[in-house]
């Protein structure tokens, strides 16, 4: 959203959104700003339609409900027109790429038949001795078509020099768009990245059970009271380490990792069995569970950093949205179980938690713990 309000115009929304802000269970940061912004100036009637039902009867908003509203209604819809102006840009390109293309060709096609052409008539003149052509009249059509080439050599260097900034922006367009599907925080894959290759995952899966996708969802434990005893900037830190952590767990290729929310990861696996999934999602929960977060020079361990996960894989003629609800089941059953464990549902929604906390394995390993400093 592009704000285009005066400063005083500016101001008034400040003091109609401040006391309405100051009312929700949230902290006064930007985003929340940022949905009572909107609210108050009534440009995004959809967001103003959804915070209406949210909080009537007096009803607060908290934080999760504040940053949800915030990816729906206002960081998407941005995303989204830049795609629309990206892909607009990319067309003009083309089309300008097409062109130049098709002038400097013409270019040298003209270039060579008046060559040929400046050829044959000096040859010609050389064999019709007896009717010579008058000196001054071939000098000057020498001439002329000398000065018509140079114009078309100035015109190639010029379509050169064009079709090289044509591939300049091209490569701008698509670092930018190439943006747009890359979560800023963490480098992962973002949420529209993510559903689109759960789309193409879907259509491309093979018929046979044993090979259909399998997807794993993953919410990092108690983030809200990481956030709150060490504040938002450090929960950031979190996140990029829970997110190199998803990186490092040795999926197989075709895999997707991606940062799909707050404190939300999944990882795709397109061709996996149950053992591999289960291993990663496995690997995972006790990779981060090794995190540490230590403070001063002591190294005290103050916090330690857990994930709950779940795991399913896509049924036969499934859609994107069951084959997803199905995996956040099992991720809330990890939750409700007690967290830091991993949860696999079938396709009759009976689940189980794969894997009781901390296991007696892990207790006495001396693998290095990954650390925070708060
Ligand atoms: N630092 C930071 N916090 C975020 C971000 N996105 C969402 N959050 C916070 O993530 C927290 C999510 O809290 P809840 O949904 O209550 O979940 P939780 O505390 O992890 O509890 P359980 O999931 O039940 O274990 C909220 O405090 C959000 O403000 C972000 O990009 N950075």
């Amino acid at each position: 959203m592009r704000y285009l309000d005066s400063k005083a115009r500016s101001a008034e929304h400040l003091r109609a959104a401040l006391p309405l802000m100051t009312r929700q269970n949230t902290a006064l940061h930007p985003v929340s700003y940022a949905i009572w912004y909107e609210y108050v100036s009534g440009t995004n009637p959809d967001l103003n339609r959804r915070m209406q039902e949210l909080t009537q009867h007096g009803a607060a908003l908290d934080d999760a409900q504040t940053w949800a509203l915030f990816r729906k209604h206002v960081a998407e819809p941005d995303n989204e027109a830049a795609r629309q102006l990206s892909d607009g840009v990319t067309q003009v390109i083309e089309s300008m790429a097409a062109s130049a293309a098709q002038a400097g060709e013409d270019a040298a096609r003209i270039d060579a038949s008046l060559g040929g052409w400046v050829e044959q008539l000096l040859d010609q003149v050389q064999q019709e001795e007896q009717q010579p052509a008058p000196a001054d009249l071939l000098q000057e059509v020498v001439a002329n078509t000398r000065e018509i080439r140079q114009v078309m050599d100035r015109l190639q260097v010029q379509l050169d020099a064009s079709q090289g900034e044509i591939r300049r922006l091209r490569d701008e367009v698509q670092r930018a768009r190439n943006e747009a599907f890359v979560d800023a925080l963490t480098g992962l894959a973002n949420r529209r990245a993510f559903e689109q290759q759960l789309d193409a995952c879907i259509a491309a899966a093979p018929q046979t059970p044993a090979q259909l996708p399998w997807l794993m969802l993953g919410d990092i434990d108690h983030f809200k009271a990481i956030n709150d005893s060490f504040g938002h900037v450090f929960g950031d830190q979190v996140l990029r380490a829970v997110a190199q952590t998803l990186k490092s767990v040795a999926a197989p290729e075709g895999a997707l990792p991606a940062r799909i929310g707050g404190e939300e990861f999944a990882l795709l696996l397109p061709c996996a069995t149950l053992a591999q999934a289960q291993a990663l999602a496995d690997q995972m929960r006790q990779k981060v569970a090794l995190g540490r977060i230590r403070r001063g020079e002591q190294n005290e361990c103050i916090a330690r950093v857990t994930i709950s996960l779940g795991l399913t894989q896509m049924q036969r003629g499934e859609g994107a949205g069951a084959f997803f609800e199905r995996a956040d089941q099992a991720l809330y059953a990890s939750k409700r179980d007690g967290r830091n464990r991993v949860s696999v549902l079938d396709s009759t929604a009976r689940s189980g938690p794969q894997s009781p906390q901390l296991p007696g394995g892990e207790r006495g390993q001396q693998q290095r713990t990954g650390t925070l400093h708060a």
